[in-house]
């Protein structure tokens, strides 16, 4: 056994609760734990499943090797292991997952929405092909040009009486779809939200099923332009496309038609809400933020903490042995609250995954009457998160030194993957803006007129009492600090249209403002909905006690980064700032002997990172040398390029250098 290995499991000696226990916290139960390993099983025995590590492959290797590995799983290995959607196993299958999968978008984003927009004979003719991969179809939204301003889409869909079709064009360059995902390659289908045109009036954006290849070719049909748009910074296996359409026709049977409708005569129907149009974005907010950027911050922590705890680096002790960089306090105070952001995200999450649920059954019977308030916190519960979690595994990459710059770290990729969060299903700045109008609009109403969420907004400000650093007054500070900020912001709207500027342009000048309170009004909703699970949790005293201290830790290390706004708001004064930084140093000594331990818990494989930091047994050398072994570069010993290009100056060092001998 190596040093390294010694040092982690020396780590796990020490860790002082049940690790088991932890892990059926952080899955929802001792049972859930039981359904995630059996999957996760399934997936890692299968070896068509197997394929080299991706650092080693390229592009195109990457996307070949994703879509044969994703065709297998959704056609074969899904219904051969009995998980379908809407059971337990289906809910754990993201985290079974090769490290990089296509289909994404037809699985994850088409298939929700076909069954929102879709009438009930559209979902029934088109989920069973979509299910079986009979089609695929992408989710074909934004376009060059615009991505954020829905209104700005240029796509158009004419109606054309006389065929009983639609007319699908991209008016210019600027219009063509940019960016879906599975889109370039893949897909035969596309869902292209484009203006409806009916005898020459507009109705705005609608959905539609558009035919983009033929069936048995696989050939571009007539009218359109598709491929990839080429490398990005990640998702490098998944073939996000342009889609340029001229006068393509599909019949009029393809506007999914749940919501509106056009009759043969051209009548339109509305048949729901406009804003029920925006519903597929709701659902995708409420349920990527798991997997695509909490399990991928705790994965980063997984690979940082353990690789922390066997990295020794220098001296604590003069003339004593040297230590492993966790045991430095700055490495403790960049790591483990990055622990508590994957907690608190992941339970407050859940919460809002329960609401949207609810929801969805309310819209069922015809009530939408909270999608004002499920809007608001999913768009910046998804801003918050992503941001959060994409600084937090850079902070765990940076941690690593040098080794973290490296592919072989795995650390590289999750970035990449984590990064688009903040982009995709709603750039953060439009969506943070779009809370804050939720937010200004309630900070006018009475209390009786809100939802319990939202009522600390209009309640008189409360007083701490006590501990300062006690759950209960960390969630008191940021109540009174969200509620301050949505004051200050909505006066600011209000002065600056008394002094005559436009609704639009006072709204762009407190924007700052704007986005700054809903940043506080969203951390108090996650610190508070962690807080509120804490302390509900069934669960043994020592596993309570890490929970509580990850907790603390979040609401500390927050009020610690942003000490200012709260002094200047007059919620803490300088003293219990002195006492809030000590603490978060106090909890970060007491955390640092079960940082394995917690990391342990979330159980991943070591096949779902491909890190040679992060792997469980802690070689990390070894596996970083064989790791570049692997690297195509070292496949010959003599590369090609180098001998080509440097031989006729080697030869001439050469003898100079044996001139130089001769002459000794
Ligand atoms: C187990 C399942 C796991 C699933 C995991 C899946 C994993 C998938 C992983 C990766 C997939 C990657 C997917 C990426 C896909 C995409 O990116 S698709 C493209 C997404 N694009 C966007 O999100 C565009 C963002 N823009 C907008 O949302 C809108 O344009 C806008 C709302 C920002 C502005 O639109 P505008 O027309 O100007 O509207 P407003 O005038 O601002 O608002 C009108 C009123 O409508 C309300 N509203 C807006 N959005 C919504 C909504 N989503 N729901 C409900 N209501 C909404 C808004 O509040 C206004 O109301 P008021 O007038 O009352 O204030
Ligand atoms: C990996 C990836 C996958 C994607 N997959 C899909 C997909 O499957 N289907 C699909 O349709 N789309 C997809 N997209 C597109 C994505 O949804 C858009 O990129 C996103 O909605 C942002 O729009 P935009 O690119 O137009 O950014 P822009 O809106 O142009 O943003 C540029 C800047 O302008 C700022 N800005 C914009 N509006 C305002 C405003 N009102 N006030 C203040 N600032 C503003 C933004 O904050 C940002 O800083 C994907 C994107 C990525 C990166």
């Amino acid at each position: 056994m190596s040093i390294e290995s010694n040092l982690l499991k020396k780590e796990r000696q020490n860790v002082t609760f049940s690790v088991e226990e932890l892990t059926n916290v952080w899955d929802g139960g001792k049972e859930d734990t039981e359904i995630r390993r059996k999957v996760v099983k399934v997936f890692g025995d299968d070896p068509v499943l197997k394929s080299p590590p991706i650092c080693t492959m390229t592009r195109e290797e990457r996307y070949t090797e994703a879509t044969r590995k994703c065709v297998y799983i959704f056609r074969n290995m899904l219904q051969k292991n009995g998980i379908y959607p809407g059971s337990k196993e289906f809910e754990h299958f993201w985290n079974a997952m090769p490290i990089e999968y296509t289909l994404l978008i037809h699985m994850g984003a088409f298939i929700p929405c076909i069954m929102s927009f879709g009438s009930e004979e559209q979902v029934a003719k088109w989920l069973p092909l979509s299910a079986n991969l009979n089609i695929i179809c992408t989710y074909a939204q934004t376009e060059l040009g615009h991505g954020s301003f829905l209104r700005g889409l240029e796509t158009e869909a004419t109606f054309d009486r006389e065929t009983q079709e639609f007319v699908i064009n991209c008016p210019k360059v600027s219009s063509m779809k940019w960016w879906p995902g599975d889109m370039g390659l893949n897909a035969n289908h596309a869902l292209v939200m484009a203006n409806l045109i009916v005898g020459g009036k507009k109705y705005g954006m609608h959905p539609f099923m558009v035919q983009i290849r033929d069936l048995s070719t696989h050939m571009p049909l007539p009218g359109v332009t598709v491929g990839d748009i080429g490398s990005k910074m990640g998702f490098e296996a998944i073939d996000n496309g342009f889609l340029y359409m001229k006068n393509v026709r599909i019949p009029r049977e393809n506007l999914l038609n749940k919501n509106s409708e056009v009759k043969p005569d051209g009548t339109y129907v509305k048949k729901a809400s406009d804003r029920l149009m925006y519903g597929s974005m709701v659902n995708l907010r409420v349920n990527l933020p798991k997997s695509q950027a909490i399990d991928v911050l705790a994965k980063a922590c997984t690979i940082a903490i353990r690789y922390s705890a066997v990295r020794r680096q220098g001296l604590l002790n003069p003339g004593g042995a040297e230590v492993a960089v966790l045991d430095y306090t700055l490495q403790q105070h960049k790591l483990i609250p990055q622990l508590a952001t994957v907690y608190a995200t992941k339970f407050a999450g859940e919460g809002i995954i329960k609401k949207h649920q609810a929801f969805l059954q309310n819209m069922a019977k015809g009530n939408i009457s909270d999608l004002a308030e499920i809007h608001a916190l999913s768009a910046s519960f998804k801003a918050s998160v992503s941001e959060q979690c994409t600084e937090g595994v850079e902070v765990c990459r940076r941690a690593c030194g040098g080794h973290g710059y490296s592919q072989a770290s795995g650390l590289p990729h999750l970035l990449s993957k984590v990064t688009p969060t903040c982009t995709y299903e709603g750039e953060n700045t439009v969506l943070y803006l779009q809370t804050a109008r939720y937010l200004v609009k309630c900070a006018k109403e009475k209390a009786a007129d809100l939802p319990e969420s939202i009522l600390f907004l209009v309640q008189p400000i409360q007083n701490a009492r006590g501990n300062i650093t006690s759950l209960d007054n960390l969630a008191l500070y940021f109540k009174n600090r969200a509620a301050l900020c949505v004051q200050a912001a909505s006066k600011k709207v209000n002065q600056m249209s008394n002094k005559g500027l436009a609704m639009h342009e006072a709204w762009d000048k407190s924007s700052v403002q704007l986005v700054h309170a809903t940043k506080a009004y969203v951390i108090q909703y996650i610190f508070d909905a962690f807080a509120s699970f804490v302390k509900e949790v069934k669960c043994s005293k020592s596993v309570k006690e890490i929970l509580e201290d990850l907790c603390c830790l979040y609401g500390l290390h927050y009020i610690n980064n942003c000490s200012g706004d709260f002094l200047k708001l007059g919620i803490l004064t300088a003293h219990h700032c002195n006492i809030a930084e000590e603490a978060e140093i106090a909890l970060l000594e007491k955390l640092r002997p079960n940082a394995v331990g917690i990391v342990d818990a979330f159980d991943f494989t070591d096949s779902s990172m491909e890190s040679c930091l992060g792997a469980y047994d802690g070689n990390v050398y070894e596996r970083l040398f064989d790791m570049a072994k692997l690297s195509p570069l070292n496949k010959e010993p003599v590369h090609q390029a180098s001998y080509k290009y440097l031989r006729p100056y080697l030869l001439e060092g050469r003898d100079i250098l044996e001139g130089a001998k001769s002459k000794l």
